[in-house]
């Protein structure tokens, strides 16, 4: 039998480390550039893209970027959740051009368009995200059989975004805790309700990254500063978490784990769209995680991955040069 040479970082089964991404409620992402719009008027709009998106199929996508651009495949990365059938095929074309494996469930109609409203004088993106599609108790459960499969083989398992209509919101509460107990690492990003049953719950997960808003949305308070929320987030490291990440947009974020916090701050970049900045941020997250980085060199990767994501629309990651180039350029400062 041949071995793998010693440097090639293996998963918990050997080979490829496995890293699942779980989208409940994927959206097709539709970015209208309209420069120096104004609410309630009449605007021209420059240009009009669609993409496949939703939190974790944005992780998944960075992930397998990160994966081609010279990690000699020792990530496999699969993406999971529920997918309209009427529109799966933008969905399916990303995974193909990825090398992501597709394990999502097909369900009937078509998946929800978020609206992505670019105003590129003012660099600025508003987003207005539907609620999606219900799931059904029989795609839950057509579901629950995929994720148990799944999580024998994972080494992390990304759960990210919106719970759509019909599913509970201690969702993201209940898998954390079946994960955790079966060795897999969990990361979460998700806001209202379903964050704050994940965090309400005596199992938290190992990353966490709310930005600065879902955060004081959960706790029910204003963090006024930052030694508050660099105490918010030393509160869910001593309560169970690994790693918590506080994204706070241009401004950077704050990254917290037992062994040290820093801030993150990322250059200046020619901003395209800002959607996607935290899912490429947790990508950064995950793979610094499973390559066993220090919270510097996690910081610098993550934000490195957020600031390259949003010169391009649709979630993707610059080329290696341009990427490093960028990563050089992060300042990171212990908090
Ligand atoms: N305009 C920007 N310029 C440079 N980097 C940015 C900008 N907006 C966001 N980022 C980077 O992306 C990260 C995540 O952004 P943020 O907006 O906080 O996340 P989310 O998309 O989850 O709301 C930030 O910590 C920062 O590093
Ligand atoms: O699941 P939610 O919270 O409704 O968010 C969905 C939206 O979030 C995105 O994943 C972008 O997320 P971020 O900008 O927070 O990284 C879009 O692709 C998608 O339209």
């Amino acid at each position: 039998m041949s071995m793998p040479p010693m440097s090639m970082p293996q998963g918990r089964h050997g080979g490829a480390r496995r890293v699942t991404a779980l989208t409940m409620n994927p959206a097709l992402d539709l970015t209208v550039r309209a420069d120096s719009w104004q609410r309630g008027e009449v605007n021209a709009g420059q240009s009009l893209q669609q993409d496949a998106g939703g939190k974790g199929v944005n992780v998944a996508s960075i992930l397998a970027d990160w994966n081609r651009a010279g990690q000699g495949d020792t990530l496999s990365v699969t993406a999971t959740g529920l997918l309209g059938r009427d529109n799966a095929a933008p969905f399916e074309a990303l995974f193909r051009e990825k090398g992501v494996t597709d394990a999502f469930i097909r369900v009937s109609g078509a998946t929800r368009v978020g609206v992505k409203l670019v105003d590129g004088a003012a660099q600025e993106t508003t987003d207005i995200n539907l609620p999606g599609l219900s799931a059904t108790p029989e795609t839950l459960a057509e579901l629950h059989a995929t994720l148990s499969a799944l999580s024998a083989e994972a080494d992390a398992f990304v759960l990210a975004g919106s719970l759509p209509p019909g599913v509970p919101a201690d969702y993201y509460a209940t898998l954390t805790a079946g994960l955790r107990a079966a060795g897999v690492f969990v990361a979460l990003d998700t806001s209202g309700a379903a964050l704050n049953a994940a965090l309400a719950a005596p199992v938290l997960p190992d990353l966490i990254k709310p930005n600065i808003h879902e955060l004081e949305g959960a706790l029910g308070r204003r963090l006024n500063g930052d030694a508050e929320v660099l105490q918010a987030a030393r509160d869910l490291i001593a309560r169970g978490a690994q790693i918590v990440a506080v994204s706070q947009g241009e401004r950077g974020a704050l990254i917290v784990t037992a062994a040290g916090a820093v801030f993150a701050r990322p250059p200046r970049v020619q901003v395209l769209s800002t959607v996607g900045a935290g899912d490429a941020m947790v990508a950064g997250l995950v793979s610094a995680h499973l390559d066993g980085l220090s919270v510097e060199d996690a910081a610098r990767r993550a934000t490195s991955f957020s600031a390259g994501s949003i010169t391009r629309l649709g979630p993707h990651l610059p080329d290696p040069a341009a990427l490093a180039a960028l990563a050089a350029q992060v300042e990171v400062t212990p908090a």
